[in-house]
């Protein structure tokens, strides 16, 4: 069976004190409760940078622009319905204040301390580049 692929545009914000931010999946939502990057899927028309962008005002209440989004690697997975390419941005400079908007917990996460947080299998293979990056 051919799986579409899914285009999904994800964020480490990475703060002063280079912790990340990790953003639980709410309940109801595939993959509920597990700990991930915030961002969403890249709808018709959009760019990655633009679907980002979007994503982080609507989930995060913050305001990034795309000189500030560095690509840094990505994710590729074969989940059961689709297969999942997720590029994810480095950012360390937003507008605002991280307020969670949609009621979802956060959390924000020093590399070593990533593995304590549960994440979707598509992930597991981006944590090694944030732990080379930030210690
Ligand atoms: N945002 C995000 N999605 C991830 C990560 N890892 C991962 O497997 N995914 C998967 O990528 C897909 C993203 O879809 P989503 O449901 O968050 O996107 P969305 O907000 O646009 O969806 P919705 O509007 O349908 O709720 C989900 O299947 C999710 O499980 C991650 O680190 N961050």
């Amino acid at each position: 069976m051919t799986k579409p692929i899914l285009l999904v545009a994800a964020a480490a914000l990475v703060d002063t004190d280079n912790r990340v931010l990790l953003s639980k999946r709410p309940e109801g939502k595939q993959l509920a409760g597990l700990w991930e990057f915030p961002g969403g899927k890249v709808d018709p028309g959009e760019t990655p940078e633009e679907a980002l962008i979007r994503e982080l005002d609507e989930e995060l209440g913050i305001e990034v622009c795309d000189t500030c989004l560095a690509p840094f690697t990505f994710a590729s997975h074969a989940y059961r319905e689709f297969h999942l390419l997720m590029p994810l941005f480095l950012c360390r400079n937003w507008e605002g204040d991280v307020i969670p908007r949609e009621g979802q917990e956060i959390a924000w996460v020093r590399a070593k301390r990533l593995a304590d947080y549960p994440m979707p299998p598509a992930d597991a293979p981006l944590v090694p580049w944030l732990r080379d990056l930030l210690g």
